[in-house]
């Protein structure tokens, strides 16, 4: 299927993920060369669900974390939406768990503090995540993790109406308010959801399953899980005041952030939950690298691209602001246009 709008700026390549109403290809940015995912939505296909996705794209645009995938263009069209992230060729958490069995509790600690640091973040700004699961966590290519699937996230203080999950999957990482239909939820919610994710990390099952959806909902209705034998006490204690059916007796995320069991590291450090860098920072060297390219002064083009419109111009200064932290050289592919002038001013 052409998609006649990403011409000249995307090189569109496999499918990697399909869920209810998007698709995700893999694609090459054509001016940096860099990897990128591209989530497609037919805007016929979206229905009700077309709101979801205005949420996730407004909710990305005031997120920048390096432990959250990021978005760097936003291209609509009479008939399609879409939207290029950050690409994670380390696939899904999940993937990652089950060819594992399960990790030892010192990776484990690792990637769930950066989890939690997301999270942390996301909760700070004022958002809740709500759809927090292994799927919706990647693997960049340094093995760091990124949260995607912003769709059900909302600003619990803003009392949005609760969509509850039904057209996403298991409800195996749901809390038990959400189970019974309550309207509002907001970052307790997700507080529980960890703690499911950090026993699937620890033991390499979940701690409520089960075939039929009614034992599954009474499980989780009754917070009953089993706890292996080798799991230490540390582990056993910080699941334990996760996974609390009521949401008032649950672990608030600040005291996550500074747990003895999260700190057991060599540095003995609470997690930070602050991002390595500033929402629309200004960088000299990237709009320099892109000016020349663009016959722009420096100034000019940065009044263009402080606007954050997300558009192509968003999407190459961003690549070539993770290429620069990467300490790789900023290069830009000439195109068609500055290739021919060029040739014809030799
Ligand atoms: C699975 N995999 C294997 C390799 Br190698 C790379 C990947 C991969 O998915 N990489 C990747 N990078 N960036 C992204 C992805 C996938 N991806 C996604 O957004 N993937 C989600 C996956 N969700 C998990 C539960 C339901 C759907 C998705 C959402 C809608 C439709 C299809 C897929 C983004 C764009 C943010």
């Amino acid at each position: 299927m052409k998609y006649i709008d990403l011409r000249n700026q995307y090189i569109l390549e496999r499918t990697i993920g399909s869920g209810g109403f998007a698709k995700v290809k893999l694609a090459t940015h054509v001016l940096t060369g860099e990897k990128v995912a591209i989530k497609i939505m037919k805007k016929a296909t979206l229905g009700e669900d077309l709101p979801r996705v205005k949420l996730e794209i407004d909710a990305l645009k005031n997120i920048s974390h390096q432990h959250i995938c990021k978005l760097f263009q936003v291209i609509e069209t009479s008939s399609h939406i879409f939207m290029v992230i950050e690409y994670c060729p380390g696939g899904e958490l999940l993937d990652h768990i089950v060819e594992r069995q399960k990790l030892g509790e010192r990776e484990s600690r690792i990637f769930f503090r950066q989890i939690l640091s997301a999270v942390a973040y996301l909760h700070h700004l004022g958002y809740a995540h709500r759809d927090l699961k292994p799927e919706n966590v990647l693997l960049d290519k340094n093995q760091k993790l990124k949260l995607i699937d912003f769709g059900l996230c909302a600003k619990p203080e803003g009392g949005l109406e609760s969509q509850l999950q039904t057209s996403c999957g298991s409800p195996n990482y749901a809390a038990p308010e959400v189970i019974k239909g309550k309207q509002y939820y907001g970052s307790e919610t997700d507080v529980w959801s960890m703690g499911v994710m950090l026993y699937a990390l620890l033991c390499g099952y979940l701690p409520f399953d089960s075939e039929s959806i009614d034992q599954l909902y009474d499980k989780i209705l009754n917070g009953k899980y089993s706890e292996p034998t080798w799991m230490s006490a540390g582990s056993r204690q910080i699941i334990r005041s996760m996974l609390q059916v009521e949401p008032g007796k649950r672990i608030k995320i600040q005291d996550l952030l500074d747990h003895s069991w999260v700190k057991r590291t060599p540095e003995d450090r609470p997690v930070n939950f602050r991002p390595d860098h500033v929402l629309h920072e200004k960088d000299d060297d990237v709009i320099r690298a892109m000016s020349d390219h663009k016959g722009l002064t420096p100034n000019e083009l940065w009044s263009q691209l402080n606007e954050w419109n997300y558009n192509y111009d968003t999407c190459t200064y961003l690549l070539l602001l993770t290429r620069k932290k990467q300490g790789l050289p900023l290069r830009l592919n000439p195109t068609e246009f500055t290739r021919k002038y060029r040739s014809r001013q030799q």
